[in-house]
Formats: structure tokens, C-alpha cells, sequence
């Protein structure tokens, strides 16, 4: 399954900070979405509006709506921890659970729902997620051994696998290749590619290159000053933001004026 995401007129707040202001987007379903823009302008912040994240921290809140296909996922009685079941979300450093093997990695989300597997059932889903995140081949022969054994790349496509293994609507990635090098950035670059015949996937990242090689899009976000919220300010096809953006501000960002 892969859903669509829709903003409309989104306004994020921590406390009485606006950190992001009226954003309208439709993010269409299997398609990667890059989101660039220089720090604090609030990226991430609004990344983590999609899957109810936000919310987490005390004082924080959202204005607006937020739909994923028709449904809005800030509605009246909608579970967040049901949202975050259909809205993954891999983070800037891979974060396996250190002492956990890498097979009860990638099954962590069954287990945090309390569902009850069959032996049979638990390796089929391990398999397939570690297929999916193109981590099985490397890892097949040692699923016992803890999840922290493996490289930086490697953990990070565990966590992916962690991730596609209960079967998400929406993957978001946080600057999912900070912190690795140059190989291990390829590997997750390629796994985007595939990922976005199953799934909507949304990233963030302060690498251009980066989003013009994943993304089919990109919205460009920027800050008018300190204290001022973020604003979405141009979202169209990656090829036009980077050879022929609209608004002067995505022109001189893309072409490494200011940021
Ligand atoms: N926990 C928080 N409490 C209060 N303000 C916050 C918090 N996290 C972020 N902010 C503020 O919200 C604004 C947007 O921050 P955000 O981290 O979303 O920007 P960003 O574009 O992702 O930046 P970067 O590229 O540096 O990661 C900034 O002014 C930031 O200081």
C-alpha cells in the first residue's frame, strides 16, 4: 500500500514559536519528495508533522490538516500510534536496538504491538524486509547476532528493514545518509529507488546532489530571519527546482548563493 500526503494551510508550533508557517503541499503516492533549504528553516520539523511525531515534545502542536489519501490524521479520535504504524520514519544516525539480534530488529515493531508470530511467520517477514532494505545477503548467515555488529550503512538498512517490515503507507527519512560515507550513501540512494514502487517515501536532506538524484520532486523551504517561521516556498518537479526554479529565493539557494 502507499498513500498520497496533502498539507493544507499547516502551521507548526513549539509553544508559542511558529517554526512553520501555511504549508500546502500534495505529495503524490509511490514518489520520492526531497525537502531542501538552509538549517531552521524547519524541515524536519514539518517531516515530523507527518507522522504525528511533532506532538511528542510538550507544548508542541499543529494547525491545520494533514491528510494521507482522504483521511485526516489529525481528525478527531484518530490514534497517533496508529498514524505511526502507517508512517514510518528512519532517522539521521541508525538507531538498531543495540542488544537486540538483528532478526528481533527488524520484527521490533511486532513485538512493540504485541502481535504473536509463529516461528514461520517471524522468518518470512525478517526475509522479506532484509530483501527489501538489500541488507539480506549480508546478513543472512548471522540474524542472532545483536543488530550494533553491523557497519553504519548496514545499520541504517536495518533500520529500514525495521521499518518496511510492518508494512508502512509513507517512509520519512530524516537525512537518512548524514552520517555514512560515500558507498554506504549509494547502497540507501539506490534501496529510495525501490522503495518507491511499494511506498510514498519523503526525505530531507541538506545534500543537493542527493535530492536531484532521488527525488522527483522537491520542496524548497526557507526562513526569512531568526525568530521568523519557515515557509514552503516553491515544490515542483526536482529537474525544474534545480534548471529553472520560479522564485529567486530557490535560485540563489540551488545555485549555492546562500545556505
Ligand atoms: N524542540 C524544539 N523546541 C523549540 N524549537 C525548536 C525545536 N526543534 C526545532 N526548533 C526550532 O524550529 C525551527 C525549525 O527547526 P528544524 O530543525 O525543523 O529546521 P531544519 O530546517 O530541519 O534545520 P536543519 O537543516 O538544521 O536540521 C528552528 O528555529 C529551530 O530552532
Amino acid at each position: 500500500m502507499s498513500k498520497s500526503i496533502t498539507a493544507k494551510d499547516l502551521n507548526v508550533y513549539y509553544g508559542d514559536f511558529m517554526a512553520v508557517e501555511g504549508v500546502n503541499i500534495e505529495i503524490a503516492a509511490r514518489s520520492v519528495t526531497a525537502f531542501i533549504g538552509p538549517s531552521g528553516c524547519g524541515k524536519t520539523t514539518f517531516l515530523r508533522t507527518l507522522n504525528r511525531m511533532h506532538e511528542v515534545l510538550p507544548g508542541a502542536r499543529v494547525e491545520g490538516e494533514l491528510l494521507l489519501d482522504e483521511d485526516n490524521i489529525y481528525g478527531a479520535g484518530v490514534d497517533p500510534v496508529t498514524v505511526r504504524a502507517m508512517v514510518g520514519m528512519v532517522f539521521q544516525r541508525p538507531n538498531p536496538f543495540p542488544t537486540m539480534s538483528i532478526r528481533d530488529n527488524v520484527l521490533a515493531g511486532y513485538k512493540l504491538n504485541g502481535a504473536r508470530l509463529s516461528r514461520s511467520q517471524a522468518d518470512d517477514i525478517a526475509e522479506k524486509a532484509l530483501r527489501g532494505a538489500n541488507l539480506w545477503n549480508e546478513v543472512k548467515d548471522r540474524l542472532d547476532k545483536p543488530g550494533s555488529g553491523l557497519s553504519g550503512g548496514q545499520q541504517q538498512r536495518l533500520c529500514i528493514a525495521r521499518t518496511v517490515a510492518v508494512e508502512p503507507d509513507v517512509i520519512l527519512m530524516d537525512e537518512p545518509c548524514s552520517a555514512l560515507d560515500p558507498i554506504s550513501t549509494l547502497a540507501i540512494e539506490d534501496l529510495i529507488a525501490e522503495l518507491k514502487e511499494k511506498y510514498t517515501v519523503v526525505i530531507v536532506t541538506h545534500n543537493m546532489q542527493q535530492a536531484a538524484r532521488v527525488s522527483e520532486k522537491t520542496a524548497f523551504f526557507n526562513i526569512a530571519g531568526t525568530g521568523k517561521p519557515g515557509k514552503m516556498i516553491e515544490y515542483d518537479e526536482t529537474s525544474v527546482i534545480f534548471n529553472n526554479p520560479s522564485n529567486e529565493q530557490t535560485e540563489r539557494y540551488v545555485s549555492g548563493k546562500f545556505g
